[in-house]
């Protein structure tokens, strides 16, 4: 059942970033005072990079224990390891470098090394690893990941879920390969719609006037078909954190004001 979207709108986008980053940190120490350890699933973009530097800025970064949170990615692009194009390579340098993360909870998706045949299979192999993360309580074959975190692209694609694309349609598979991405490279690896409302919040990042247009049509009523965007929701909670360039062309009633 999809969870109604909760929209908040910050005045700019480092002010997006900061208060993001601020959230998330909460969340992470929640989790892991109520369960041990929590777990969140990166994306990459601007937006999402942004929340990883404000992250590295904010000295409660230290209020985390960073060896007790596992770290999953929506998305990558296929491409080979250490490429800076690679969402997993920009995460290091805006944050993963800098904290003390267990190797072993940090699940980036396979790289273009030869070690996969393509990206169909390195998507399979991915989709192996969720399902041995998974616990019954799950019931999902992926876990229910206490944040997911997902940029908005001015075309309405969250993850390498594009609109029209096959992979937007996809109900049976958790992870698929991408091939021929309207946004470059084109061949990538992502999370389907049904593996991103396993998570237990959703939160999607938009910042700028270039996703204004795509943020009035997912939470227009649009379906995620023609807007991926609107077809990702939590189990508990969907959180929409936008700048006001990219609420723009919001209907003013959907949000309470800005902080000045
Ligand atoms: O290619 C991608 O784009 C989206 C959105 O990026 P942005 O720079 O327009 O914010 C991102 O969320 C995704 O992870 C990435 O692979």
């Amino acid at each position: 059942m999809s969870t109604a979207p909760q929209i908040v709108v910050h005045r700019d986008k480092e002010l997006m970033a900061q208060a993001a980053a601020a959230r998330l940190i909460t969340k992470i120490v929640d989790a892991q005072a109520a369960r041990g350890s929590a777990s969140v699933v990166l994306t990459g973009g601007r937006n999402g990079n942004g929340l990883l530097a404000a992250l590295a800025a904010s000295p409660a970064r230290d209020a985390v224990d960073w060896s007790r949170l596992d770290l999953w990615w929506g998305d990558e692009r296929f491409l080979p390891d250490g490429d800076p194009d690679r969402n997993v390579t920009q995460a290091r340098e805006a944050l993963l470098d800098a904290v003390g993360l267990d190797p072993a909870r940090v699940h980036a998706m396979p790289a273009a090394d030869g070690t996969y045949e393509d990206a169909d299979e390195a998507a399979a192999a991915y989709a192996a690893e969720l399902a041995a993360a998974a616990r019954p309580e799950d019931h999902s074959p992926v876990p229910s990941f206490d944040v997911l975190l997902l940029g908005v692209g001015p075309d309405t694609h969250v993850a390498s879920l594009f609109p029209e694309l096959p992979g937007v349609r996809e109900t049976e598979r958790t992870v698929i390969g991408v091939h021929g991405a309207p946004k470059p490279p084109p061949t990538r690896i992502s999370l389907t719609l049904p593996a991103i409302r396993s998570a237990r919040e959703v939160w999607l990042l938009a910042a700028g006037e270039d996703k204004a247009g795509a943020v009035a049509l997912a939470l227009g009523g649009a379906g995620e078909i023609q807007a991926p965007a609107a077809g990702a929701y939590g189990r508990t909670r969907t959180l929409w954190l936008l700048d006001q360039s990219a609420a723009a062309q919001l209907p003013r009633d959907l949000y309470p004001p800005a902080s000045p």
